[in-house]
Formats: C-alpha cells, structure tokens, sequence
C-alpha cells in the first residue's frame, strides 16, 4: 500500500487560453477544476496505474468538501483530517505552446489541535495500513514546523517506510537531512537547495553528486521536456523523453512521483523506475487534467523512453 501525503491540498483550477497577456483581459473557453495540490495528483495517477493507495492531509471549508466529493466519486481511499480554514485554491493558466503560468495561494493555517489529531491520524495510518511506501508532496500550510516532513521522514523509516520527498524552499532544506529514500526537485528547486546555478548537464551531474552526503538513495533532477537526470545508488542516469504534443505539464512533477512511488513498490530495479515515472511525466503532459493518464499513451510513450547509463 502507498501513503500519499497532501497537507496543503487545493482546488486547482486549470484555465486554457490561445496566449496569455499581461495586464490584460483573457479570456477561456476551456477550463478544469480538479482536486489537486501535488499529493492528490500523485494518488489520482497511482489510482490509474492500479496502486492501492490510501490519501491523506488537511481539508476545510467549501473547497475542502469539493476535494472530498471529488475523492468520494473516485472512489479513493482516504483519510483528511477536517480543518476550521478553508482549504485553498491554486489557478495554473496554460497558452498554446504549453507554456505556464500559475497562481498558487499559501492556504490555511492548522491549529495546533489539529496538527496533532493529523499525527495521530497518520500514526494509525502507519500501524493499520500495511503502507511499504510514502509520498510527501507539495508545500506546508501555516502553523507546521519547518521541519514538519523531516520529522515524518524519521517516522516512517523508523517503520521501514520509503520515502519520496517532492517540495521546496525551507521545507525540503529540512527534510533532506532525514535522508529521504528519493527527491525529485526541479531546476529551480535544485538550485535554490544548493544555493547555485544548474547551466549544463556537467553541472547537473555535480549538483546531483553533492546530494550524496545527504545519504539519499534516490536524487532525481527533472527537466521538464528535456527529460531528466538521476543519480540512483552510484550509478548516473540521463533519461531521454520523446517529443510529443503538449496539452497541459501541470502535475507532470506529480505523475513522475506515482510512477515512481509505484516501481518502488513493486520492488522494480533503478531503470524501470525511470522508465515508468517519465512515462507517467509525459503522458500526464499529453492530457488537459492534470493528473490524468491515458492508459493506451502510457504504452506507447513506455516503448520510446531511453534511459542511459552515464557512470
Ligand atoms: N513539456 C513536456 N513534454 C514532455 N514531457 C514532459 C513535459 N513536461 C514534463 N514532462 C515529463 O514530466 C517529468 C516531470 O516534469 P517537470 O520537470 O516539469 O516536473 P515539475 O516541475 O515538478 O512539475 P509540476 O510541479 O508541474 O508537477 C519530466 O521529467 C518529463 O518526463
Ligand atoms: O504550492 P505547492 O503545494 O508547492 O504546489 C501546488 C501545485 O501547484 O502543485 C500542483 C502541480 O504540481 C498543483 O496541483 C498545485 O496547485
């Protein structure tokens, strides 16, 4: 069973536009609301790859029951703890070419009762569960500690959990100490963790190698529609995407996460683990919602990933 977590979930509202102006009126006549944050993309597209997999986090307010009923339709296994703020809204607006724009709010903030009643929560989740891996995605809501993953981190590997860790800024400073099983940071949030520029693949490769005195397995650094680069045990990896028709890349981050999450468990070696989360990224990418996978894509996409071994 896989553990996703969701603490600062959102309605994600995904708006499609011809361009994108600045400072003026756009206009779109093709738009989704899903239940998002990165955690739920990641179970949504677990769900498809037919994981079990059972949610988790915060929700409150309208937008929280919005995310509930979505879930309930879905039939996804979860367990939120309800919350007195509302749960937020993010807005992603995506032109022709693919390119992207979003708005991302901070969201609520939880009380220290129900930081606790979530403990408890995932405690219970932990021993009930029979839960092999976890995903911890997105950023913290108000009123959690910094280190609020990196104590969830030394939680479950005190279980022999494995962990992926998909955030940014302080909270993924943090966690990273707890030597997480695998991270999948982008450019800029690789950059920001080691306070330095990524310009080529060399650079790549070095940013990816300082990772290892952290003690993490797994560093994934991926590149959108360039692919990605890996370091897996000692072994470096370029991993090649074909190109294809980009619909929306919004949660492609997330869709990599799942198929990763999910080779994990299924005890697949590094390069399938690749293989299967950047076919995930790229179909993912291929739809307009986010989180969606196309099953009949899946193998095609599977069939035209290249996964090299560098060192
Ligand atoms: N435009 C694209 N075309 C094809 N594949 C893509 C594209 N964008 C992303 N992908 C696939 O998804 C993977 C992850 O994407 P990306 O690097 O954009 O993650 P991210 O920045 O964490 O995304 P997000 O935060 O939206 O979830 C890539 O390594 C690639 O396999
Ligand atoms: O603010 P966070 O938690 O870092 O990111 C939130 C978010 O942008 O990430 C997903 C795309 O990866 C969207 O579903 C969601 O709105």
């Amino acid at each position: 069973m896989i553990l996703t977590l969701t603490l600062n979930p959102a309605v994600d509202t995904c708006y499609y536009v011809k361009t994108f102006q600045v400072n003026a009126s756009n206009r779109s006549q093709r738009y989704y609301k899903t239940a998002g944050g990165k955690g739920l993309n990641v179970s949504r597209v677990l769900q498809q790859l037919g994981a079990s997999v059972v949610a988790t986090g915060f929700l409150g307010g309208l937008t929280g029951q919005f995310i509930a009923k979505e879930l309930q339709k879905m039939a996804l296994h979860s367990a939120f703890v309800p919350i007195k703020e509302d749960t937020r809204n993010c807005l992603a607006i995506v032109d022709e070419q693919g390119q992207q724009t979003e708005l991302l709010e901070a969201g609520p903030t939880i009380s220290p009762q129900e930081r606790e009643q979530f403990l408890s929560l995932l405690t219970d989740l932990i021993e009930q569960e029979a839960i092999k891996v976890l995903t911890i995605s997105g950023s913290l809501p108000g009123g959690l500690q910094k280190d609020f993953y990196k104590s969830i981190v030394e939680k479950a590997k005190a279980k022999k959990i494995l962990t992926l860790v998909d955030t940014s800024g302080e909270a993924f400073s943090e966690a990273i100490k707890a030597s997480p099983y695998l991270i999948k940071p982008n450019l800029s949030e690789l950059e920001e963790l080691l306070s330095k520029k990524i310009e080529s693949e060399e650079d790549a490769a070095q940013a990816l190698q300082e990772l290892q005195t952290f003690g993490i397995e797994n560093s994934i650094l991926s590149l959108g529609a360039q692919g990605s680069m890996a370091r897996c045990g000692n072994a470096l990896y370029r991993v090649q995407i074909p190109s294809v028709e980009v619909k929306s890349p919004v949660g492609s981050g997330d869709a990599m996460i799942a198929g990763m999450a999910w080779a994990i468990l299924r005890q697949e070696c590094y390069e399938e683990m690749l293989r299967i989360g950047s076919t995930c990224g790229v179909v993912n990418a291929m739809n307009n919602k986010t989180g969606t996978l196309d099953m009949e894509q899946f193998s095609t996409i599977y069939r035209q990933i290249v996964v090299k071994r560098l060192q």
